[in-house]
């Protein structure tokens, strides 16, 4: 395939050490060649190989740039294409203008995502490693960075491949059943081997879509809201589990006006914690908006942190709230247990039976561990899957997946009602259509535009 020569800066904008403007296609070399000054041209230097020279302006003659160019040949590169990689000094004004002399010289601006899109079209990856390059560089605590390297280097995709050519050996079988109608025993060796065999696909799919909870935890960080009345400890709580003085802490009142969100990890659990004014009435206007942020970030949660303070009695506003989150996860924490107990720990259980109580003394570090193990126990039962495991969290593949297993369950189902065999052929061929789009077969033009729109400019 010959596409235009794309050229970016491909590295933050802003100052830094090194910047680097990245070259793709036919022409990268020549056109490199045209701003490049070396003890070589190029064009004659190995593949492969980082070169020691200057950017000049051939307009005007002025040396713009010092520079290291790496050239590296097709196709043994990230887009499959010719590249050059322009390394520059990083200040944002001359990096610009070594992209624009490229831009002058023959390249054309890279749209975001079009180097990977590239590599995409040119076959080096397929559309869920694509995904698993974005998702990789997104990642914002290890154990998601490691689910979506995983990703990148395609377990998702050798294990969709496994699964289409399990059906592929089915619709084989499938197939000798209708060349040959006329034998009995050919029908039911058949209709025996498609049910089981497909049982088989259908169970290897259910076992990735059970991955995906967790998956989407390890992705997107489980979303987790500290909330409770004023002065209960909530910041004091943030705090503690980032281990990191990010939250104001002071005994007003009122402190915290706007949400804070930070990530951490718990127990292996990556947690997008939010620290959320408290909620109560209030004259201010500045906390009444955080109080109204807080009451959103609390319907959008899927974790909520419920601080109460020991020594203060449950109150109407307490009552309110709690109820108010009864179909959602809630763990209580009485927090302030080193003061005098005020609180009724036994009404508070048996008004919400579902939800778990901890206690808690942040200010001396107790308590804290039996909240992180009870988080770890309510989403992962105690232990997280090994993150060896392949994990789907993109939810374009989880609702790929779950069609593919309804498509194969329809398959499964009429090959047990000795439903004609060429329409069970019809489910086990959508199936087989379904897991493709995964991996990016026969996906339109414009879901893939779509997709790499979503990139960083210069990958
Ligand atoms: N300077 C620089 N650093 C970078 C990148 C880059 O493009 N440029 N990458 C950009 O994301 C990442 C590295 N990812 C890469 C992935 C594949 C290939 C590549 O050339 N693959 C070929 C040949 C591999 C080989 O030589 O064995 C292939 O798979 O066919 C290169 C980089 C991170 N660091
Ligand atoms: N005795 C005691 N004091 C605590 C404990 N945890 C926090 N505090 C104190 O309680 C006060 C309020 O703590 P914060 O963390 O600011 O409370 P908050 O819930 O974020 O308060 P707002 O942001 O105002 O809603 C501070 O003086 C903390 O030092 C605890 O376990 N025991
Ligand atoms: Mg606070």
């Amino acid at each position: 395939m010959q596409l235009e020569t794309i050229s970016s800066i491909s590295t933050p904008v802003g100052e830094g050490a090194i910047a680097i403007v990245r070259l793709s296609g036919v022409d990268a070399v020549e056109i490199a060649d045209r701003l490049y000054k070396g003890a070589n041209p190029l064009e004659s230097v190995d593949s492969h190989t980082i070169n020691y020279g200057h950017i000049v302006d051939p307009e005007t003659g002025e040396t713009v740039e010092e520079v290291m160019a790496a050239i590296m040949r097709a196709p043994r590169t990230y887009t499959r294409e010719d590249i050059v990689e322009i390394n520059c000094h990083g200040g944002v004004h001359t990096v610009n203008r070594v992209l624009q002399l490229t831009l002058k010289h023959g390249a054309r601006m890279a749209e975001p995502g079009e180097f990977t899109k590239r590599a995409f079209l040119n076959g080096r990856i397929d559309l869920s490693q694509a995904e698993g390059v974005m998702d990789f560089i997104r990642s914002k605590t290890t154990e998601a960075s490691k689910v979506a390297n995983q990703q990148m280097q395609g377990r998702l995709k050798t294990h969709v491949e496994g699964l289409r050519q399990s059906i592929l050996n089915i619709l084989a079988q499938v197939e000798v059943n209708i060349d040959y109608p006329e034998y009995d025993d050919v029908e039911e060796a058949t209709t025996s081997f498609l049910e089981e065999e497909a049982q088989k696909v259908k169970d290897e799919i259910r076992k990735l879509l059970k991955s995906s909870a967790q998956g989407k935890i390890l992705r997107e960080g489980l979303s987790t809201v500290i909330v409770g009345k004023p002065n209960v400890g909530k910041s004091s709580l943030l705090n503690y589990l980032i281990q990191d003085n990010k939250a104001i802490v002071t005994d007003v009142a009122g402190t915290t006006r706007d949400i804070l969100e930070e990530y951490v990890n718990v127990n292996g659990i990556p947690l997008k914690l939010i620290d959320t004014a408290g909620i109560r009435d209030t004259d201010d206007i500045v906390e009444k908006i955080g109080v109204e942020r807080s009451r959103q970030a609390l319907k959008e949660a899927e974790l909520i942190l419920y601080v109460l303070n020991n020594n203060e009695p449950l109150t109407d506003e307490d009552i309110e709230i709690l109820d108010s989150m009864s179909d959602q996860n809630v763990i209580n924490i009485v927090n302030k247990l080193d003061l005098e107990p005020k609180l009724d720990i036994e009404d508070l259980q048996s008004r919400y039976p579902d939800m778990p109580v901890v206690r808690t003394s942040i200010i001396n570090g107790t308590g804290v561990d039996d909240l992180e193990d009870r988080i770890a126990g309510l989403f992962f039962e105690g232990e997280i899957q090994s993150v060896d495991s392949t994990y789907v969290s993109n939810n374009r593949h989880i609702h790929l997946l779950e069609q593919a297993a309804s498509a194969i369950s329809d398959a499964i189902e009429s090959a047990g009602m000795d439903v004609p065999v060429d329409i069970v052929q019809i489910d086990l061929v959508k199936t087989w259509e379904l897991l493709g789009e995964v991996i990016g077969e026969d996906v339109s033009e414009q879901l893939i535009d779509q997709l790499f729109s979503q990139f960083c400019l210069g990958k």
